[in-house]
Protein backbone atom coordinates (compact mmCIF):
# COMPACT_ATOMS: atom_id res chain seq x y z
CA UNK A 1 0.00 0.00 0.00
CA UNK A 2 1.76 3.04 -0.78
CA UNK A 3 2.06 5.78 2.11
CA UNK A 4 -0.35 8.91 2.86
CA UNK A 5 2.77 10.98 1.42
CA UNK A 6 2.88 9.12 -1.96
CA UNK A 7 -0.57 9.45 -2.49
CA UNK A 8 -0.07 13.35 -1.65
CA UNK A 9 2.51 13.25 -4.38
CA UNK A 10 0.25 11.89 -6.94
CA UNK A 11 -2.95 13.65 -6.71
CA UNK A 12 -0.51 16.51 -7.67
CA UNK A 13 0.89 15.36 -10.24
CA UNK A 14 -1.31 12.54 -11.89
CA UNK A 15 -4.31 12.98 -14.03
CA UNK A 16 -6.90 10.31 -13.99
CA UNK A 17 -9.08 10.12 -17.67
CA UNK A 18 -12.56 8.98 -18.11
CA UNK A 19 -13.68 8.13 -21.31
CA UNK A 20 -17.45 7.53 -20.94
CA UNK A 21 -19.39 10.45 -19.23
CA UNK A 22 -23.14 8.07 -18.82
CA UNK A 23 -23.85 6.83 -14.80
CA UNK A 24 -20.74 5.30 -14.21
CA UNK A 25 -18.24 7.27 -15.66
CA UNK A 26 -20.09 10.09 -13.83
CA UNK A 27 -19.79 8.71 -10.94
CA UNK A 28 -15.91 7.75 -10.68
CA UNK A 29 -15.53 11.38 -12.08
CA UNK A 30 -16.89 12.79 -9.00
CA UNK A 31 -15.73 10.68 -6.71
CA UNK A 32 -12.17 10.70 -7.97
CA UNK A 33 -12.36 14.55 -8.13
CA UNK A 34 -14.05 14.88 -4.49
CA UNK A 35 -11.89 13.04 -3.13
CA UNK A 36 -8.74 14.80 -4.63
CA UNK A 37 -7.85 13.55 -7.76
CA UNK A 38 -7.34 15.30 -11.14
CA UNK A 39 -10.00 14.28 -13.65
CA UNK A 40 -10.36 14.73 -16.85
CA UNK A 41 -13.38 13.00 -19.31
CA UNK A 42 -15.09 12.89 -22.76
CA UNK A 43 -18.27 11.48 -23.56
CA UNK A 44 -19.18 11.47 -27.52
CA UNK A 45 -17.67 14.44 -29.18
CA UNK A 46 -20.91 15.70 -29.93
CA UNK A 47 -21.97 15.91 -26.26
CA UNK A 48 -19.12 18.09 -25.59
CA UNK A 49 -21.02 21.34 -25.57
CA UNK A 50 -23.88 20.07 -23.21
CA UNK A 51 -22.19 18.22 -20.88
CA UNK A 52 -19.59 21.48 -20.59
CA UNK A 53 -22.68 23.33 -19.73
CA UNK A 54 -23.76 21.48 -17.40
CA UNK A 55 -20.90 20.27 -15.48
CA UNK A 56 -18.64 23.41 -15.89
CA UNK A 57 -18.66 24.18 -12.18
CA UNK A 58 -17.67 21.15 -11.19
CA UNK A 59 -14.20 19.74 -9.80
CA UNK A 60 -13.93 17.52 -13.09
CA UNK A 61 -12.85 19.03 -16.44
CA UNK A 62 -14.86 17.85 -19.54
CA UNK A 63 -12.59 17.62 -22.76
CA UNK A 64 -13.84 17.45 -26.17
CA UNK A 65 -13.09 13.44 -27.09
CA UNK A 66 -11.10 10.42 -25.96
CA UNK A 67 -7.48 11.73 -27.76
CA UNK A 68 -7.34 14.61 -25.70
CA UNK A 69 -8.31 12.10 -22.29
CA UNK A 70 -5.67 9.95 -23.05
CA UNK A 71 -3.20 12.52 -24.41
CA UNK A 72 -2.83 13.53 -20.20
CA UNK A 73 -3.78 10.66 -18.36
CA UNK A 74 -1.47 8.85 -15.99
CA UNK A 75 -4.90 6.55 -15.55
CA UNK A 76 -7.57 6.00 -18.42
CA UNK A 77 -10.56 4.30 -17.10
CA UNK A 78 -13.07 3.24 -20.54
CA UNK A 79 -15.95 3.52 -19.18
CA UNK A 80 -18.42 3.11 -22.49
CA UNK A 81 -20.91 0.16 -23.79
CA UNK A 82 -19.66 -3.18 -24.18
CA UNK A 83 -20.83 -3.55 -27.66
CA UNK A 84 -18.85 -1.18 -28.69
CA UNK A 85 -15.17 -1.51 -26.48
CA UNK A 86 -13.15 -2.74 -29.02
CA UNK A 87 -14.08 0.28 -31.49
CA UNK A 88 -13.83 2.97 -28.94
CA UNK A 89 -10.16 1.57 -28.03
CA UNK A 90 -9.08 0.90 -31.70
CA UNK A 91 -10.03 5.06 -31.73
CA UNK A 92 -8.08 6.17 -28.52
CA UNK A 93 -5.76 3.49 -27.53
CA UNK A 94 -3.11 4.30 -29.19
CA UNK A 95 -2.95 8.27 -28.15
CA UNK A 96 -2.73 6.87 -24.53
CA UNK A 97 0.19 8.60 -22.67
CA UNK A 98 3.35 7.05 -22.64
CA UNK A 99 4.09 4.65 -19.70
CA UNK A 100 -0.07 5.48 -18.39
CA UNK A 101 -2.15 2.52 -17.29
CA UNK A 102 -5.52 1.88 -18.61
CA UNK A 103 -8.72 -0.16 -17.51
CA UNK A 104 -12.35 -0.38 -18.37
CA UNK A 105 -15.71 -0.82 -16.13
CA UNK A 106 -17.43 -2.60 -18.66
CA UNK A 107 -19.08 -5.58 -16.65
CA UNK A 108 -17.49 -8.55 -19.14
CA UNK A 109 -13.91 -8.55 -19.21
CA UNK A 110 -12.99 -10.83 -22.27
CA UNK A 111 -13.81 -8.36 -25.35
CA UNK A 112 -12.51 -5.40 -23.20
CA UNK A 113 -9.01 -7.43 -22.48
CA UNK A 114 -8.80 -8.46 -26.04
CA UNK A 115 -9.51 -4.71 -27.37
CA UNK A 116 -6.45 -3.68 -24.79
CA UNK A 117 -4.14 -6.35 -26.07
CA UNK A 118 -4.87 -5.27 -29.63
CA UNK A 119 -4.91 -1.70 -29.64
CA UNK A 120 -2.43 -0.10 -26.54
CA UNK A 121 0.89 0.38 -27.03
CA UNK A 122 2.91 -2.22 -25.47
CA UNK A 123 4.72 0.32 -23.09
CA UNK A 124 0.59 0.65 -21.09
CA UNK A 125 0.10 -1.42 -18.23
CA UNK A 126 -3.20 -2.89 -18.06
CA UNK A 127 -5.32 -2.78 -14.68
CA UNK A 128 -8.58 -3.41 -15.02
CA UNK A 129 -11.45 -2.86 -12.42
CA UNK A 130 -15.41 -3.48 -12.05
CA UNK A 131 -17.85 -1.72 -9.61
CA UNK A 132 -20.18 -4.45 -8.77
CA UNK A 133 -23.28 -2.46 -8.30
CA UNK A 134 -25.47 0.26 -10.29
CA UNK A 135 -24.86 3.70 -10.38
CA UNK A 136 -27.36 4.87 -7.62
CA UNK A 137 -25.79 2.47 -5.16
CA UNK A 138 -23.56 3.38 -2.66
CA UNK A 139 -20.04 1.84 -3.43
CA UNK A 140 -19.35 1.89 0.31
CA UNK A 141 -18.45 -2.01 1.06
CA UNK A 142 -19.54 -3.24 -2.37
CA UNK A 143 -17.18 -5.59 -4.50
CA UNK A 144 -14.85 -3.82 -6.50
CA UNK A 145 -13.05 -6.34 -8.46
CA UNK A 146 -9.58 -5.27 -9.95
CA UNK A 147 -7.69 -7.24 -12.71
CA UNK A 148 -4.25 -6.80 -12.43
CA UNK A 149 -3.65 -8.18 -16.13
CA UNK A 150 -0.56 -6.50 -17.73
CA UNK A 151 1.52 -4.75 -15.49
CA UNK A 152 5.34 -4.71 -14.78
CA UNK A 153 5.73 -1.96 -11.77
CA UNK A 154 4.59 -2.57 -8.13
CA UNK A 155 3.86 1.33 -7.67
CA UNK A 156 0.84 0.55 -10.48
CA UNK A 157 -0.97 -1.29 -8.70
CA UNK A 158 -0.74 1.00 -6.12
CA UNK A 159 -1.57 3.64 -7.90
CA UNK A 160 -4.44 2.18 -9.16
CA UNK A 161 -5.70 1.01 -5.18
CA UNK A 162 -4.56 4.86 -4.33
CA UNK A 163 -7.24 5.97 -6.85
CA UNK A 164 -10.32 3.93 -6.17
CA UNK A 165 -10.00 3.78 -2.21
CA UNK A 166 -12.02 6.66 -2.33
CA UNK A 167 -15.30 4.42 -3.41
CA UNK A 168 -14.12 2.41 -0.23
CA UNK A 169 -15.34 -0.65 -2.01
CA UNK A 170 -14.31 -4.05 -0.95
CA UNK A 171 -11.76 -4.94 -3.02
CA UNK A 172 -11.47 -8.43 -5.04
CA UNK A 173 -8.41 -9.63 -7.05
CA UNK A 174 -9.40 -11.66 -9.62
CA UNK A 175 -7.93 -12.44 -13.21
CA UNK A 176 -10.34 -11.56 -15.95
CA UNK A 177 -11.31 -14.80 -16.53
CA UNK A 178 -12.65 -15.59 -13.41
CA UNK A 179 -14.37 -12.22 -13.16
CA UNK A 180 -16.15 -13.85 -15.96
CA UNK A 181 -16.82 -16.96 -15.13
CA UNK A 182 -18.30 -15.75 -11.74
CA UNK A 183 -20.54 -12.86 -13.18
CA UNK A 184 -21.67 -15.49 -15.70
CA UNK A 185 -22.95 -17.37 -12.70
CA UNK A 186 -24.32 -14.26 -10.80
CA UNK A 187 -25.33 -11.82 -12.84
CA UNK A 188 -26.21 -12.78 -16.01
CA UNK A 189 -28.63 -15.27 -15.02
CA UNK A 190 -29.72 -12.88 -11.75
CA UNK A 191 -30.76 -10.71 -15.16
CA UNK A 192 -32.30 -13.57 -17.25
CA UNK A 193 -34.92 -14.16 -14.43
CA UNK A 194 -36.11 -10.96 -13.59
CA UNK A 195 -36.58 -9.73 -17.08
CA UNK A 196 -38.78 -13.06 -17.97
CA UNK A 197 -40.68 -11.87 -15.15
CA UNK A 198 -41.21 -8.50 -16.54
CA UNK A 199 -41.74 -9.56 -20.10
CA UNK A 200 -44.02 -12.05 -18.58
CA UNK A 201 -46.21 -9.51 -16.99
CA UNK A 202 -45.68 -7.10 -20.09
CA UNK A 203 -47.01 -9.94 -22.22
CA UNK A 204 -50.40 -10.38 -20.67
CA UNK A 205 -50.83 -6.73 -19.79
CA UNK A 206 -50.68 -7.12 -16.21
CA UNK A 207 -49.36 -5.07 -13.59
CA UNK A 208 -49.09 -7.34 -11.01
CA UNK A 209 -49.18 -4.92 -8.03
CA UNK A 210 -52.82 -4.00 -8.54
CA UNK A 211 -54.72 -7.48 -8.33
CA UNK A 212 -54.90 -6.97 -4.64
CA UNK A 213 -54.09 -9.08 -2.10
CA UNK A 214 -55.27 -12.34 -4.78
CA UNK A 215 -52.21 -12.70 -6.43
CA UNK A 216 -49.01 -11.34 -6.20
CA UNK A 217 -49.24 -9.73 -2.46
CA UNK A 218 -46.51 -10.03 -0.02
CA UNK A 219 -42.97 -10.31 0.29
CA UNK A 220 -41.30 -12.56 -2.15
CA UNK A 221 -43.97 -10.95 -4.68
CA UNK A 222 -42.30 -7.05 -3.62
CA UNK A 223 -38.79 -8.39 -4.05
CA UNK A 224 -39.79 -9.70 -7.56
CA UNK A 225 -41.52 -6.73 -8.81
CA UNK A 226 -39.31 -4.31 -7.49
CA UNK A 227 -35.97 -6.02 -9.02
CA UNK A 228 -38.00 -6.67 -12.29
CA UNK A 229 -38.84 -3.04 -12.24
CA UNK A 230 -35.09 -2.06 -10.90
CA UNK A 231 -33.71 -3.60 -14.24
CA UNK A 232 -36.20 -2.33 -16.71
CA UNK A 233 -36.10 1.24 -15.37
CA UNK A 234 -31.66 0.96 -16.42
CA UNK A 235 -30.16 1.15 -19.90
CA UNK A 236 -30.77 -2.26 -22.27
CA UNK A 237 -27.54 -2.13 -23.10
CA UNK A 238 -26.09 -2.71 -19.71
CA UNK A 239 -27.69 -6.20 -19.57
CA UNK A 240 -27.55 -7.09 -23.27
CA UNK A 241 -23.50 -6.36 -22.81
CA UNK A 242 -22.98 -8.46 -19.79
CA UNK A 243 -24.75 -11.72 -20.85
CA UNK A 244 -24.09 -11.36 -24.71
CA UNK A 245 -20.10 -10.69 -24.46
CA UNK A 246 -19.80 -13.41 -21.80
CA UNK A 247 -19.64 -16.64 -23.68
CA UNK A 248 -20.14 -18.77 -20.20
CA UNK A 249 -22.92 -16.56 -19.93
CA UNK A 250 -24.91 -18.26 -22.52
CA UNK A 251 -24.86 -21.72 -20.89
CA UNK A 252 -26.37 -20.55 -17.45
CA UNK A 253 -29.01 -18.73 -19.22
CA UNK A 254 -29.47 -22.09 -21.53
CA UNK A 255 -29.75 -24.01 -18.68
CA UNK A 256 -32.07 -21.50 -16.58
CA UNK A 257 -34.67 -21.73 -19.32
CA UNK A 258 -34.03 -25.41 -19.74
CA UNK A 259 -34.99 -26.22 -15.71
CA UNK A 260 -37.99 -23.46 -16.04
CA UNK A 261 -39.67 -25.45 -18.70
CA UNK A 262 -38.56 -28.71 -17.06
CA UNK A 263 -40.22 -27.79 -14.23
CA UNK A 264 -43.35 -26.27 -15.67
CA UNK A 265 -43.74 -29.60 -17.81
CA UNK A 266 -43.61 -31.74 -13.91
CA UNK A 267 -46.38 -29.04 -12.83
CA UNK A 268 -48.64 -29.97 -16.36
CA UNK A 269 -48.34 -33.18 -15.74
CA UNK A 270 -49.07 -33.14 -12.12
CA UNK A 271 -46.21 -35.14 -11.01
CA UNK A 272 -45.57 -34.10 -7.20
CA UNK A 273 -43.24 -36.70 -7.19
CA UNK A 274 -40.93 -36.27 -9.49
CA UNK A 275 -41.11 -32.71 -8.63
CA UNK A 276 -40.76 -33.23 -5.43
CA UNK A 277 -37.70 -35.43 -5.70
CA UNK A 278 -36.17 -33.39 -8.15
CA UNK A 279 -36.18 -30.16 -5.99
CA UNK A 280 -34.86 -31.64 -2.89
CA UNK A 281 -31.96 -32.98 -5.03
CA UNK A 282 -31.76 -29.01 -5.28
CA UNK A 283 -31.96 -28.76 -2.81
CA UNK A 284 -30.08 -30.57 -0.70
CA UNK A 285 -26.83 -29.64 -3.31
CA UNK A 286 -27.30 -25.97 -2.97
CA UNK A 287 -28.37 -25.39 1.07
CA UNK A 288 -26.88 -28.52 2.46
CA UNK A 289 -23.88 -26.51 3.89
CA UNK A 290 -26.23 -23.79 5.01
CA UNK A 291 -26.68 -23.47 8.61
CA UNK A 292 -27.64 -20.25 11.21
CA UNK A 293 -29.93 -17.39 9.73
CA UNK A 294 -31.76 -17.14 6.26
CA UNK A 295 -30.42 -14.25 4.15
CA UNK A 296 -33.48 -12.30 4.26
CA UNK A 297 -36.44 -11.56 6.79
CA UNK A 298 -39.50 -11.69 4.97
CA UNK A 299 -41.11 -9.66 7.58
CA UNK A 300 -39.34 -6.34 6.58
CA UNK A 301 -40.41 -7.09 3.25
CA UNK A 302 -43.76 -6.89 3.22
CA UNK A 303 -44.11 -3.25 3.23
CA UNK A 304 -42.35 -2.70 -0.01
CA UNK A 305 -45.30 -3.38 -2.10
CA UNK A 306 -45.88 -1.12 -5.43
CA UNK A 307 -49.63 -1.60 -4.58
CA UNK A 308 -52.20 1.22 -3.72
CA UNK A 309 -52.79 1.49 -0.04
CA UNK A 310 -56.21 0.38 -0.70
CA UNK A 311 -55.33 -2.76 -1.67
CA UNK A 312 -53.12 -4.03 1.29
CA UNK A 313 -55.17 -5.93 3.67
CA UNK A 314 -52.93 -6.24 6.98
CA UNK A 315 -52.88 -10.05 7.43
CA UNK A 316 -54.58 -11.67 4.13
CA UNK A 317 -53.29 -14.05 2.47
CA UNK A 318 -52.83 -14.53 -1.00
CA UNK A 319 -53.46 -17.86 -3.32
CA UNK A 320 -49.39 -19.38 -3.26
CA UNK A 321 -47.48 -19.16 -5.61
CA UNK A 322 -45.92 -21.47 -7.94
CA UNK A 323 -43.06 -19.60 -7.64
CA UNK A 324 -41.50 -21.13 -10.96
CA UNK A 325 -38.45 -18.12 -11.41
CA UNK A 326 -37.53 -19.15 -7.86
CA UNK A 327 -37.41 -22.99 -7.99
CA UNK A 328 -35.75 -23.02 -11.78
CA UNK A 329 -32.68 -20.96 -10.14
CA UNK A 330 -31.87 -23.56 -7.58
CA UNK A 331 -32.86 -26.43 -10.12
CA UNK A 332 -30.08 -24.94 -12.22
CA UNK A 333 -27.42 -24.01 -9.92
CA UNK A 334 -27.67 -28.02 -8.98
CA UNK A 335 -27.99 -28.97 -12.67
CA UNK A 336 -24.76 -26.38 -12.96
CA UNK A 337 -22.46 -28.04 -10.58
CA UNK A 338 -22.75 -23.81 -9.04
CA UNK A 339 -22.66 -23.30 -5.54
CA UNK A 340 -23.72 -19.70 -5.10
CA UNK A 341 -22.46 -18.84 -1.44
CA UNK A 342 -18.99 -19.36 -3.23
CA UNK A 343 -19.55 -15.94 -4.87
CA UNK A 344 -20.46 -13.68 -2.35
CA UNK A 345 -17.21 -11.96 -2.31
CA UNK A 346 -18.22 -11.02 -5.73
CA UNK A 347 -21.61 -10.85 -5.94
CA UNK A 348 -24.07 -8.18 -6.86
CA UNK A 349 -26.90 -6.07 -4.62
CA UNK A 350 -29.60 -8.01 -6.96
CA UNK A 351 -27.84 -11.51 -6.88
CA UNK A 352 -27.51 -10.97 -3.10
CA UNK A 353 -31.16 -10.53 -3.26
CA UNK A 354 -31.74 -13.11 -5.50
CA UNK A 355 -30.19 -15.87 -3.40
CA UNK A 356 -32.13 -14.27 -0.36
CA UNK A 357 -35.47 -15.19 -1.51
CA UNK A 358 -34.18 -18.38 -3.42
CA UNK A 359 -32.91 -19.70 -0.02
CA UNK A 360 -36.19 -18.22 1.66
CA UNK A 361 -38.45 -20.21 -0.04
CA UNK A 362 -36.14 -23.11 0.24
CA UNK A 363 -35.51 -23.18 4.04
CA UNK A 364 -38.59 -21.61 5.83
CA UNK A 365 -39.93 -24.57 7.26
CA UNK A 366 -43.52 -25.77 5.23
CA UNK A 367 -42.71 -22.92 1.89
CA UNK A 368 -41.25 -25.07 -0.39
CA UNK A 369 -43.73 -27.93 0.63
CA UNK A 370 -46.96 -25.36 0.52
CA UNK A 371 -45.45 -24.13 -2.89
CA UNK A 372 -44.76 -27.89 -4.42
CA UNK A 373 -48.69 -28.43 -3.79
CA UNK A 374 -49.65 -25.23 -5.41
CA UNK A 375 -47.44 -25.85 -8.46
CA UNK A 376 -49.33 -29.26 -9.38
CA UNK A 377 -52.57 -28.56 -7.56
CA UNK A 378 -53.76 -25.10 -8.28
CA UNK A 379 -54.36 -23.41 -11.92
CA UNK A 380 -54.35 -19.91 -10.53
CA UNK A 381 -50.65 -19.53 -11.67
CA UNK A 382 -50.52 -21.40 -15.15
CA UNK A 383 -50.71 -18.36 -17.56
CA UNK A 384 -48.34 -16.82 -15.89
CA UNK A 385 -46.00 -20.15 -15.70
CA UNK A 386 -46.48 -20.26 -19.30
CA UNK A 387 -46.01 -16.86 -20.31
CA UNK A 388 -42.57 -16.65 -17.92
CA UNK A 389 -41.60 -19.69 -19.43
CA UNK A 390 -41.68 -19.33 -23.09
CA UNK A 391 -40.17 -15.95 -21.88
CA UNK A 392 -36.75 -17.22 -20.31
CA UNK A 393 -36.52 -19.03 -23.41
CA UNK A 394 -37.21 -16.38 -25.71
CA UNK A 395 -34.33 -14.48 -23.53
CA UNK A 396 -31.85 -17.41 -23.96
CA UNK A 397 -32.27 -17.44 -27.83
CA UNK A 398 -31.60 -13.84 -28.24
CA UNK A 399 -28.62 -13.93 -25.83
CA UNK A 400 -27.20 -17.52 -27.48
CA UNK A 401 -27.66 -15.56 -31.42
CA UNK A 402 -25.76 -12.26 -29.79
CA UNK A 403 -27.97 -10.40 -31.50
CA UNK A 404 -28.25 -6.67 -29.64
CA UNK A 405 -30.98 -5.20 -31.94
CA UNK A 406 -33.52 -7.86 -30.98
CA UNK A 407 -32.69 -7.52 -27.47
CA UNK A 408 -32.78 -3.77 -27.32
CA UNK A 409 -36.27 -3.98 -29.24
CA UNK A 410 -37.59 -6.13 -26.32
CA UNK A 411 -36.22 -4.77 -23.11
CA UNK A 412 -37.78 -1.65 -24.64
CA UNK A 413 -41.37 -2.94 -25.80
CA UNK A 414 -41.12 -4.08 -22.11
CA UNK A 415 -39.93 -0.78 -20.39
CA UNK A 416 -42.62 1.01 -22.42
CA UNK A 417 -44.81 -1.28 -20.68
CA UNK A 418 -43.82 -0.57 -17.25
CA UNK A 419 -42.76 3.41 -17.77
CA UNK A 420 -45.67 4.73 -15.71
CA UNK A 421 -44.52 3.23 -12.54
CA UNK A 422 -40.60 3.63 -12.66
CA UNK A 423 -40.18 6.99 -10.34
CA UNK A 424 -42.63 4.58 -7.67
CA UNK A 425 -40.96 1.98 -8.23
CA UNK A 426 -37.40 3.11 -7.59
CA UNK A 427 -37.95 5.18 -4.65
CA UNK A 428 -39.46 1.72 -3.14
CA UNK A 429 -36.94 -0.66 -4.85
CA UNK A 430 -34.25 1.50 -3.25
CA UNK A 431 -35.84 1.78 0.64
CA UNK A 432 -36.17 -1.96 -0.02
CA UNK A 433 -32.36 -2.76 -1.17
CA UNK A 434 -31.68 -0.31 1.45
CA UNK A 435 -33.77 -2.92 4.60
CA UNK A 436 -32.00 -5.97 2.79
CA UNK A 437 -28.82 -4.90 2.96
CA UNK A 438 -28.78 -4.08 6.86
CA UNK A 439 -30.49 -7.23 7.66
CA UNK A 440 -28.15 -9.55 5.74
CA UNK A 441 -25.48 -11.10 7.09
N1 LIG B 1 -25.11 0.84 -15.11
C1 LIG B 1 -24.65 -0.09 -14.30
O1 LIG B 1 -25.35 -0.53 -13.38
C2 LIG B 1 -23.25 -0.60 -14.47
C3 LIG B 1 -22.63 -0.57 -15.71
N2 LIG B 1 -21.37 -1.09 -15.86
C4 LIG B 1 -20.71 -1.06 -17.17
O2 LIG B 1 -20.14 0.24 -17.32
C5 LIG B 1 -20.19 0.64 -18.69
C6 LIG B 1 -20.92 1.97 -18.76
O3 LIG B 1 -22.24 1.78 -18.31
P1 LIG B 1 -23.20 2.99 -17.98
O4 LIG B 1 -22.41 4.13 -17.46
O5 LIG B 1 -24.31 2.44 -17.16
O6 LIG B 1 -23.75 3.29 -19.43
P2 LIG B 1 -24.08 4.72 -20.12
O7 LIG B 1 -24.76 4.43 -21.40
O8 LIG B 1 -24.74 5.58 -19.12
O9 LIG B 1 -22.60 5.30 -20.40
C7 LIG B 1 -21.79 5.00 -21.51
C8 LIG B 1 -21.37 6.33 -22.09
O10 LIG B 1 -20.31 6.15 -23.03
C9 LIG B 1 -20.57 7.07 -24.08
N3 LIG B 1 -19.80 6.78 -25.28
C10 LIG B 1 -20.12 5.95 -26.30
N4 LIG B 1 -19.17 6.01 -27.25
C11 LIG B 1 -18.23 6.89 -26.81
C12 LIG B 1 -17.02 7.39 -27.37
N5 LIG B 1 -16.57 7.00 -28.56
N6 LIG B 1 -16.30 8.28 -26.65
C13 LIG B 1 -16.74 8.71 -25.45
N7 LIG B 1 -17.90 8.27 -24.87
C14 LIG B 1 -18.62 7.38 -25.56
C15 LIG B 1 -22.07 6.94 -24.27
O11 LIG B 1 -22.60 7.96 -25.07
P3 LIG B 1 -24.04 7.61 -25.83
O12 LIG B 1 -25.03 7.40 -24.74
O13 LIG B 1 -24.29 8.86 -26.63
O14 LIG B 1 -23.81 6.38 -26.63
C16 LIG B 1 -22.52 7.01 -22.82
O15 LIG B 1 -22.68 8.35 -22.37
C17 LIG B 1 -20.89 -0.47 -19.45
O16 LIG B 1 -19.95 -1.26 -20.10
C18 LIG B 1 -21.63 -1.23 -18.36
O17 LIG B 1 -21.78 -2.58 -18.68
C19 LIG B 1 -20.66 -1.59 -14.81
C20 LIG B 1 -21.21 -1.59 -13.56
C21 LIG B 1 -22.56 -1.14 -13.30
O1 LIG C 1 -26.85 -5.48 -9.34
C1 LIG C 1 -27.03 -5.73 -10.55
O2 LIG C 1 -26.99 -6.87 -11.01
C2 LIG C 1 -27.34 -4.63 -11.46
O3 LIG C 1 -28.23 -4.73 -12.25
C3 LIG C 1 -26.42 -3.47 -11.47
C4 LIG C 1 -25.20 -3.81 -12.25
C5 LIG C 1 -25.24 -3.83 -13.63
C6 LIG C 1 -24.09 -4.11 -14.34
C7 LIG C 1 -22.92 -4.37 -13.67
O4 LIG C 1 -21.83 -4.66 -14.37
C8 LIG C 1 -22.87 -4.34 -12.29
C9 LIG C 1 -24.03 -4.05 -11.58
Amino acid sequence: MASVEQIERWKATKTIGIIGLGDMGLLYAMKFSEAGWKVVCCDKEENYESLKAQYGDSKFQILLNGHLVSRLSDYVIYSVEAENIDKIVSIYGPSTKLNAIVGGQTSCKTPEIKAFESHLPSDIEIITVHSLHGPRVNSEGQPLVIIEHRCTKKESLEFVEAVVSCLKSKKVYLSYEEHDKITADTQAVTHAAFLSMGSAWAKIKVYPWTLGTDKWYGSLENVKMNISLRIYSNKWHVYAGLAITNPSAHNQILQYAASATELFSLFLRHDEKQLTERLMRAKNFVFKDHTGDLLLDDKVLDKYSLAPKENIAEGKKPVPNSHLSLLAIVDSWYQLGINPYDHMICSTPLFRVFLGVSEYLFLKPDLLEQTIKAAIHDESFRKDDLEFTISTREWSSIVTFANFDIYKRRFEEVQDFFKPMFPEANKIGNEMLKTIASHSH
